[in-house]
């Protein structure tokens, strides 16, 4: 399975322009999109999952053009959104049949040993008589998982599924899709630099509209070696190292400002060379885009 995303730009009625001629190829396995809000991610997994159309550009699942075979695509489609609604009044267990049903699992044997399948994988099995209004966020978005996994799809988006999940749930669901890659493209977008050192063998970075990066997260790092300098500062000399240095995040930690700074050559001035990880490649691209002290 390949997804192929050439030249693909939308503009909204209001002007903003979500998606700037991006251009991205991904092969099975977890893809991560990565960005801040308002990068345009959902826009771009609205657009795969055939929910809008782009003004320009293309997208092939294989040999199939997403844009125009809509239905096919959907039949391949496993879709997990950023608002995901749940019908409170309706168990686990009933939705998800009803979800099987409707993509096409007629056999109702066939469909109960799915969806017993799907709950156990994700957890829920004990819980599947519960009504989905009683669930805690991460529970709906082990459902939401579930639901998208029905009718063995070869392309899953699920978009910022992590965001306000704790520590042990967001664990729980980083099991969960780590088993999701095989067989499949699996695109992860999220704004969590997190979810992707620890999910995705690939990503790219999104910002305003555009691709600033795509590749490895360990070709990302190793891109780094050498260039990350840090040093603790008093919050009052943040704006004049702002000026001298380029400044690619700042860090309250215990009560002392951290900085870290991009520099091709050693920066002297109490600065230590640093090892680079992935949130200094985010943060490194972004802020060529936007103001960190934004993000
Ligand atoms: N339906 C719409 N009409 C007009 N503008 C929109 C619409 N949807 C998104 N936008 C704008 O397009 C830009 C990209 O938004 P999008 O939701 O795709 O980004 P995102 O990376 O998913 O952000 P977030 O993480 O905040 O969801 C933003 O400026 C947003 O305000």
């Amino acid at each position: 399975m390949q997804l192929k995303i050439d030249a693909l730009s939308k503009t909204y009625s209001n002007g903003v322009q979500a998606i700037k001629s991006v251009n991205l190829t991904l092969s099975q396995g977890m893809f991560g999109l990565l960005g801040p809000n308002g990068a345009g991610k959902s826009s771009l997994m609205r657009t795969v999952a055939t929910l809008q159309e782009p003004d320009e550009g293309t997208i092939f699942l294989n040999d199939i053009d997403v844009l125009k075979q809509k239905t096919t695509v959907r039949q391949l489609l496993g879709y997990l959104p950023q608002e995901f609604g749940v019908y409170p009044k309706i168990s686990a267990e009933q939705m998800l049949d009803h979800i099987a049903r409707l993509k096409g699992v007629g056999n109702k044997s066939e469909r109960k040993d799915l969806v017993d399948y799907l709950l156990n994988k994700v957890n829920l099995y004990k819980d599947k008589k519960k009504h989905l209004g009683t669930y805690s966020g991460g529970m709906k978005q082990r459902f939401g998982i579930a639901q998208a996994l029905t009718g063995k799809p070869k392309l899953i988006i699920v978009d910022e599924p992590t965001a306000g999940l704790d520590p042990a749930e967001r664990n729980r669901f980083y099991n969960l899709l780590s088993e999701l890659g095989e067989n499949t493209v699996v695109i992860l977008s999220t704004h969590i630099v997190e979810d992707v050192s620890t999910l995705c063998s690939h990503f790219a970075i999104i910002c305003s509209g555009e691709v600033l990066y795509t590749g490895t997260p360990e070709d990302a790092v190793q891109s780094l070696a050498g260039k990350i300098y840090s040093k603790a500062i008093c919050k009052s000399q943040i704006d004049q190292h702002r000026k001298d240095y380029r400044l690619i995040s700042t860090q309250l930690k215990s009560g002392s400002h951290y900085i870290r700074i991009y520099s091709e050559n050693e920066p002297g001035n109490g600065f230590q060379c640093s090892q680079p990880g992935l949130e200094d490649v985010y943060f490194n691209y972004i802020s060529s885009k936007v103001d960190i002290g934004t993000i």
